[in-house]
């Protein structure tokens, strides 16, 4: 089984990533949230710093753009090649307005011709390899066929699927039929000669916030291979630690072995533990934000927004993350913190 931690735009950069994967070595992967190609430009300060080789040692990262124009696109894989990079992620899931109205993430689904001369330009001539996050239409789950049969055209290093059209945001049921039907499509893509043998993997994404949901998930589709965890692992960042602890897949043993998690599958699911870990996590967090944010209101409202998931994570949580969103200081937010820690069970999901 692989395990991808979903691009989150504003909150996965490299500061949140490093801290993660020293405080929860679990994921096979972490992908950067969009970098936009520039007219001249390379990449803002922001993008730069989050892509930067010295920022992601030892850490395996897929950079995402988000673009419908293959020179801009074959551009910025390019300079991230010159990082060391080896495969690039396109981005047709976003589905912002800001975004979509450009006819880019979600919104370029709108045209699949052009998608399609898109694909075609930048599979010819991008010097890394190219993995899709995509969503299955813009209004109707029934243009993912037509979607299929254009991915199915080319050499796609993985297609993650997070199945929703854009019109529904991230809200609703997921159309969990549209991930079978990708997988049945895109591993029996042998249409012509070119494609003869070859097979797409594809990831599923959406929906999976526990553990609870994702052993559901498994018994339902046992064939699942490859599942992205974004809004899960904000509640619980041990997500995927427990579930490799977990489980009792070759697969998943071996990893548990890599992460010299052997026989602790009972410490994962010690709740003392699981909480003195989050601790650690976000203490160290708030740290290395402070360590390169320019003053407190900015660590502060990082901390804020990743609270409002975690905290989900906590019964009778709701009076201490008000005080935690009310701090204005470093230190009032510290003891609202220590608080709810002290006070709070955490949940066993
Ligand atoms: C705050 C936020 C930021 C996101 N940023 C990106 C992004 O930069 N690129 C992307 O492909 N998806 C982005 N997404 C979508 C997630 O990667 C993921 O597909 C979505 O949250 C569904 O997965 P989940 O149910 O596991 O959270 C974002 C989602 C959220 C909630």
């Amino acid at each position: 089984m692989q395990y991808e931690f979903a691009p989150l735009e504003g909150i996965t950069g490299y500061i949140y990533r490093n801290a993660h994967h020293a405080c929860f070595p679990s994921m096979d992967r972490y992908y950067t949230p969009f970098i936009t190609p520039k007219k001249g430009k390379s990449f803002t300060t922001r993008e730069w710093n989050d892509i930067a080789a010295e920022h992601n040692q030892n850490i395996a990262v897929v950079p995402q753009i988000l673009a419908n124009q293959a020179e801009g696109f074959c551009k910025v894989a390019g300079m991230l090649k010159e990082q060391g990079y080896e495969e690039v992620n396109l981005n047709l899931g976003c589905p912002s307005a800001t975004v979509t109205a450009k006819k880019k993430g979600a919104g370029f689904l709108a045209d699949p011709d052009a998608l399609d001369a898109f694909l075609e330009e930048i599979f010819a001539h991008s010097p890394l390899k190219i993995s899709i996050k995509t969503r299955i239409g813009v209004e109707n789950p029934d243009e993912f066929e037509r979607l299929l049969d254009i991915f199915s055209q080319y050499p796609i290093q993985k297609l993650i699927v997070h199945p929703r059209v854009l019109k529904e945001f991230y809200k609703g049921n997921v159309h969990r039929e549209a991930y079978v039907r990708a997988k049945e499509r895109l591993s029996a893509a042998a249409a012509d000669e070119e494609t003869v043998g070859r097979t797409i993997p594809v990831c599923y994404n959406g929906d999976l916030f526990s553990v609870s949901d994702t052993e559901r998930f498994l018994v339902e589709y046992p064939d699942s291979d490859d599942l992205m965890f974004g809004r899960g692992m904000l509640i619980d960042p041990a997500l995927v630690m427990r579930l490799r602890a977990k489980s009792a897949d070759p697969a998943g043993k071996n990893a548990a072995k890599e992460l010299r998690l052997e026989n602790k599958s009972t410490v994962w699911e010690d709740a003392a533990k699981r909480v003195s870990d989050i601790r650690d996590f976000y203490g160290r967090l708030a740290e290395d934000y402070a360590a390169v944010l320019s003053g407190e209101r900015d660590v502060l409202f990082k901390m804020k927004e990743l609270w409002s998931w975690q905290g989900q994570l906590f019964e009778g949580s709701e009076k201490y993350l008000k005080k935690i969103r009310k701090a204005q200081k470093l230190t009032e937010y510290k003891s609202a913190v220590a608080a709810l820690f002290a006070d709070c069970p955490i949940k066993d999901a």
